[in-house]
């Protein structure tokens, strides 16, 4: 096993890294650390989490002089990864007291401008930032003797090639270039040609491009379900903290409000908002305050938050690298994650994709049930109550039960708290989650198709299932106009939550022929029996008092 003695660190170097609690290099950091340090330039590839960042900086750190000079660079793709690269940096050349400063579109150019006039070594900026203040004047690289692109892939897919080719031309030829990634597809070859000498290629041979502390699951949902079952998973898995990705900055925003709406502590990342608002979701969920923070792809590379416990794709990502990178947001440093990726049926694909190019297995699971979930909060009611009776500040509360127990049995007086605590209103739960109103965009597009939808389902009340059969009980009145596309909708919407393909499954979708007229129902079922359901035809038949659908 190395040693970060070994790799040829400082002794001031190897007590801070003690300080830090970080016993022994990871894989990439014993292998990237000599190299750098001997002045080769490297391309380096390894998993998310494994201390990249130290990899790159340690050696930066060792190499830079007490010289006021800006003497080495950090590219980053985001403006809160450029902070947070930032910070590590200050952080493991404490000893040093070396002078690092972001610098990154959004932010007050002022500051910039006096940080760098006060004479700092390192700075690690967004592309984009970075020329400006190259053209400007205000930051030279004469002295410039390390180039580190951190998330290079990332970097060149959101279209700043010209930008890092314009960066590296103004730095001197002498330079040492490094490039670091979870993921290096080929198209970061050219790059690498142009821009780095005779590099040495390091990559840590692993089965799966993703790390194996993630366990990988997907659930296969309807898209019109997606934010009951978001919901219903928050509710289940109990997330330290969460990040569920979106794919469009106006779906980033509407998931966050409706979640805030449902009342999570959530809140929404994307390049759309202004830098302040980004700063203070971002530092309000490293701190905790925030429970899930809903993002676009702005927040999948590299940042590194230890409590993110789960990652949940609310849509699946269009690229296997992006997938990578989203879910290596947890599962950091050894730690154990969770990542859930929803798909609807056409997505299987991307899906296969994905499997094929990570060499990983992303497991089909059903989407907990609400008994499932009651079962999380108690056993989570639990633990808090064990941990509530180990800790001090119950005598006052010993007053009140002395008072209580004059008149009542303590265990019905403990079984009563218990269900206050648990706030259970319902004693039967109900399993199923049936609305036939769509989401708010399509309603859009679906225009008065959509009033007549919401009509027939205002009364629809969902019926306990029993084993392996979903009800949906359609309360229709006389007046509605009753589309069998929308019966069939809420069937595969139930069918869909449920995890279970439709040909497995048996379902009712129950009118009450008190409201309406025989005619109707009769037509119902005709129009059910030409319909399909997930390439099946659908068989409704008159019984008795229901339709029945199956
Ligand atoms: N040798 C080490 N021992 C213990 N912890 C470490 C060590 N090196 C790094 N870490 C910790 O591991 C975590 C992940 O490190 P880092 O952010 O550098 O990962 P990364 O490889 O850059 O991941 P990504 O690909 O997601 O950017 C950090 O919190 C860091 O403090
Ligand atoms: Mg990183």
């Amino acid at each position: 096993m190395t040693t970060f003695a070994a790799l040829g660190l400082s002794d001031a170097l190897l007590h801070t890294l003690r300080e830090l609690g970080y016993d022994e290099p990871t894989p990439i950091q014993a292998q990237a650390i000599p190299l750098l340090l001997a002045g080769r330039d490297v391309i380096a590839q390894a998993q998310t989490g494994t201390g990249k960042t130290a990899a790159f900086a340690l050696p930066m750190i060792e190499q830079v002089t007490d010289e006021p000079v800006v003497q080495a660079l950090v590219l980053a793709p985001t403006r809160e990864l450029a902070v947070q690269v930032a910070e590590a940096v200050h952080r493991y050349g404490r000893h040093r007291a070396l002078r690092v400063l972001p610098i990154y579109g959004g932010q007050p150019i002022e500051r910039q401008l006096r940080g760098l006039a006060q004479g700092v070594q390192v700075v690690v900026g967004t592309p984009g930032r970075v020329l400006d203040h190259l053209r400007r004047g205000t930051l030279r690289f004469d002295h410039l003797r390390l180039v580190v692109l951190d998330e290079a892939d990332e970097m060149l897919d959101m279209g700043f090639a010209e930008e890092l080719e314009a960066i590296l031309q103004l730095t001197p030829a002498e330079r040492q270039t490094a490039l670091f990634s979870a993921t290096l597809p080929p198209a970061v070859q050219s790059l690498t040609l142009r821009y780095t000498r005779q590099p040495v290629r390091v990559s840590i041979a692993a089965e799966q491009l993703t790390t194996p502390h993630i366990r990988q699951i997907y659930y296969e949902i309807l898209a019109r379900d997606k934010l009951d079952a978001l919901c219903r998973v928050l509710d289940a898995e109990m997330p330290q903290l969460a990040i569920v990705f979106c794919r469009t900055r106006q779906e980033v925003d509407e998931i966050g409000e409706r979640l805030q709406g449902r009342g999570y502590a959530a809140e929404s990342l994307h390049g759309d908002l202004s830098q302040a608002v980004r700063d203070r979701v971002m530092r309000r969920f490293r701190e905790g305050q925030l429970d899930v923070l809903v993002a676009t792809d702005v927040a999948a590379r590299g940042l590194d938050i230890a409590e993110v416990s789960h990652v949940i794709n609310y849509d699946v990502p269009t690229d296997p690298e992006s997938y990578v990178h989203r879910i290596g947001r947890t599962g950091r440093a050894g730690r154990a994650g969770v990542a859930i990726t929803f798909i609807t049926p056409r997505e299987r694909r991307m899906l296969q994709t994905i499997e094929r190019v990570t060499r990983t297995r992303i497991e089909r699971c059903q989407m907990p049930t609400l008994a499932d979930v009651a079962a999380r909060r108690r056993l989570a009611l639990r633990d808090q109550l064990r941990e509530a009776m180990q800790a001090p500040g119950l005598t006052s509360y010993m007053d009140l039960l002395d008072e209580l127990t004059v008149e009542h049995d303590l265990r019905t007086l403990a079984a009563a708290a218990l269900k206050l605590l648990l706030n259970e209103t319902e004693t039967e739960q109900v399993d199923t989650i049936t609305r036939l109103e769509p989401p708010r965009s399509e309603q859009v597009e679906r225009g008065e198709r959509s009033s007549r939808a919401r009509r027939a389902a205002v009364d629809e009340r969902p019926t306990r299932r029993e084993s392996g059969m979903a009800r949906i009980r359609l309360n229709l009145g006389r007046n509605d106009q009753i589309r069998p596309a929308d019966i069939v909708g809420a069937i595969a919407n139930e069918a869909g939550l449920s995890g279970r393909s439709i040909g497995a499954i048996e379902v009712q979708a129950r009118m009450s022929l008190v409201d309406v007229p025989r005619r109707s129902v009769r037509q119902v079922l005709q129009a059910l029996n030409r319909t399909t359901l997930r390439g099946q035809r659908v068989r409704a038949v008159l019984v008795s008092e229901e339709v029945v659908v199956a």
